[in-house]
């Protein structure tokens, strides 16, 4: 980046700030911790300590600041998902979509979050993460089997990306901070 575009998106930081929450759940093993690493530094990591409870991170994309909560995918921490889903900007929901076997498990979990009164509305990203690995899900692939077109009255979406090649991160930030509130 140029040194006079980088003062301008400086000034205009100054200016234009927006803030934004929001929560990233799934199944365990899913990369939701890796996306935070990947969207605060840029790092990825193979050996990852899975999430006990919850993590906050904050992070500053342009001007616009993310406070995400990294919820613990473990069946015995997903009872609290919906808390943590309450009032956010949006919901991020990230599956290993090379994971076949768990996808059944990843789209029920999914439903029954979503079908909850208190999270009703918020917009829904899908992330079909690890497409690196072979047999990955594609798109389309992922709508289908999570039935994402059942949610009618909410904005979804779904990307395939990769935390490990930072595949489609950048498509991600952008949808995010563009649901931020100024
Ligand atoms: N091949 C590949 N591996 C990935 C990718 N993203 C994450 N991983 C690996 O998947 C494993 C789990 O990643 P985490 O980020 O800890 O998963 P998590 O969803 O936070 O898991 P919990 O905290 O237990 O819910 C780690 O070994 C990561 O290195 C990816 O894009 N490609
Ligand atoms: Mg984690």
């Amino acid at each position: 980046m140029g040194l006079f575009t980088a003062f301008l998106d400086w000034l205009r930081s100054l200016f234009f700030k927006k803030e934004m929450e929001l929560s990233l759940i799934g199944l365990q093993n899913a990369g939701k911790t890796s996306l935070v690493n990947v969207i605060a530094t840029g790092g990825f990591d193979e050996d990852m300590i899975p999430t006990v409870g919850f993590n906050m991170r904050k992070v500053t994309k342009g001007a616009v600041t993310i406070k995400l909560w990294d919820l613990g995918g473990q069946p015995r921490f997903r009872s609290m998902w919906e808390r943590y889903c309450r009032g956010v900007n949006c919901v991020v929901y990230v599956v290993d979509s090379a994971d076949h076997e768990n996808v059944e498990i990843a789209k029920s979990e999914l439903h029954d979050l979503l079908s909850k009164p208190t999270v009703s509305g918020i917009p829904l990203l899908v992330l079909g993460n690890k497409n690196d690995l072979p047999g990955a899900l594609s798109t389309s692939e992922l709508i289908d089997r999570l039935n994402l077109k059942n949610f009618q009255n909410r904005e979804v979406c779904c990307y395939s990306i990769s935390c490990k090649n930072k595949n489609n991160i950048d498509i991600t930030i952008e949808w995010l901070t563009k649901h931020a509130k100024s």
